[in-house]
């Protein structure tokens, strides 16, 4: 009786059940289109996490987005994205060395990244190896900006706040207040990562603090915007500076034939992009024209190498976080003569900045040296009265 029952409802299963299967397909996929047409499908998690959670866990999770505790939750997460960004940092640090050195011997409009690839911090090879594809939150322009100096430290900066899961920054650099300010503010923003309430969108571009115009444009856009300078001894900021134009024209004439108007008077020549930029004080009064002291930091250079996480605590201060990068963040590559992040808890290796940033500089004789220390002197001073702050350069 069983075994005929069985029969008979193979029986009839052979001859309705194609019909069935189809029918169910096709509600299944107009279910799907259904959903998506109504926007569903936009939020649901795709690259970014799909890997961290094969099981689907992490979807159900992260679905009822302004639920707080998922929001907290999903930060948790895109903070070991970043962390994992960190890490693949010498690969990705090459692309971006890369960038950063055309964009300092490139005429303007040059090869004007795509908002994808500022976003990912690839502007030549797109692949640094991280997946990007988060579609929460919504991109606002940067409530903080690093402008400064070239060659101060500012993409160490950048990539230690970058482990902050409340910070999310540009991996390259925009150069919209500079270069491409005609692009419009829809534009700029069109670049940013997007960000979840209670997260912090940042940028970093180095010529900012040197660029005439550059104030009065970012005050235009937000005068609360806070603005983040990384200064380092003159002198050695030049020196580094010429390192870098060295390493992509190795026929370049020396240091002091560049820095010297005159070898026998000894007269600087601050026509030179390098002189020119150490002269802090005054690129500070340009900003100063349009933007109160308290919304300025200055980081120190030399600091931010000796004491990483006592830095990034008044960074942090400053922006209004909670002070989530510290010490233990921290380690001293002896090799590399510099901080790198520490192996993050649950991730992979430690990791330090790629090969263009912390590179030998070429012996400058000692003579040009204490030029350049004497002439820079006074502009110290005055820097040092303007930002309430002595660092000790001499
Ligand atoms: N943790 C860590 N690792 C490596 N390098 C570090 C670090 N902290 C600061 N620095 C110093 O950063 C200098 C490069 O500065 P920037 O990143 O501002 O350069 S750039 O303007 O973006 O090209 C770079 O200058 P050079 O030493 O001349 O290469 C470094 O001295």
């Amino acid at each position: 009786m069983g075994c005929s029952g069985c029969r008979v409802r193979f029986n009839l299963g052979k001859a309705v059940l194609p019909k069935v299967s189809v029918f169910f397909t096709m509600l299944l996929v107009f279910t799907y289109l259904f959903y998506c047409l109504a926007g569903v499908c936009d939020s649901v998690p795709r690259t970014l996490y799909s890997h961290q959670s094969p099981d689907g866990d992490y979807d159900d999770k992260t679905r009822g987005l302004d639920n707080p505790r998922s929001q907290a939750l999903l930060r948790s997460h895109l903070a070991e994205e970043l962390v994992s960004r960190w890490n693949g940092t010498d690969s990705a640090e090459s692309a971006l060395g890369d960038a950063e050195q055309r964009g300092a011997v490139e005429a303007p409009g040059q090869q004007l990244p795509s908002p994808r690839q500022i976003y990912d911090g690839t502007t030549e090879d797109g692949g640094n190896g991280i997946p990007v594809s988060n579609t929460f939150g919504t991109k606002k322009i940067p409530q903080a900006i690093i402008i400064g100096v070239k060659k101060g430290g500012t993409r160490a900066l950048l990539e230690f706040l970058r482990i902050h899961p409340d910070v999310r920054a540009v991996g390259a650099e925009p150069h919209f207040f500079d270069r491409f300010y005609d692009k419009g503010l829809e534009w700029y923003r069109s670049l940013m990562p997007r960000t979840l309430d209670g997260q912090i969108t940042m940028e970093k571009t180095p010529s900012y603090f040197v660029t005439k115009e550059a104030p009065a444009r970012v005050r235009n856009m937000n005068c609360d915007t806070k603005l983040i300078v990384v200064v380092r001894d003159p002198v050695t900021r030049a020196i580094s500076d010429y390192t870098q134009t060295l390493s992509k024209n190795p026929g370049l004439p020396s240091f002091q034939s560049l820095a010297l108007k005159n070898a026998t008077t000894g007269l600087i020549d601050t026509t030179w992009s390098a002189v020119r930029i150490g002269l802090y004080a005054r690129h500070l009064e340009n900003w100063l024209q349009h933007f109160p002291l308290s919304r300025l930091l200055f980081v120190s250079g030399e600091r931010l190498v000796s004491d990483p996480a006592g830095e990034m605590g008044r960074v942090q201060d400053f922006l209004g976080l909670k002070r989530v990068v510290s010490d233990k963040h921290f380690y001293f590559n002896q090799t590399k003569g510099f901080p790198c992040l520490k192996k993050p808890e649950g991730s992979s290796r430690p990791r330090c900045l790629g090969k263009s940033k912390g590179r030998p500089h070429p012996q400058i004789p000692s003579e040009v040296l204490q030029r350049l220390r004497d002439f820079y002197r006074p502009f110290n001073h005055r820097f040092y009265q303007m930002s309430g702050q002595d660092f000790g350069w001499e």
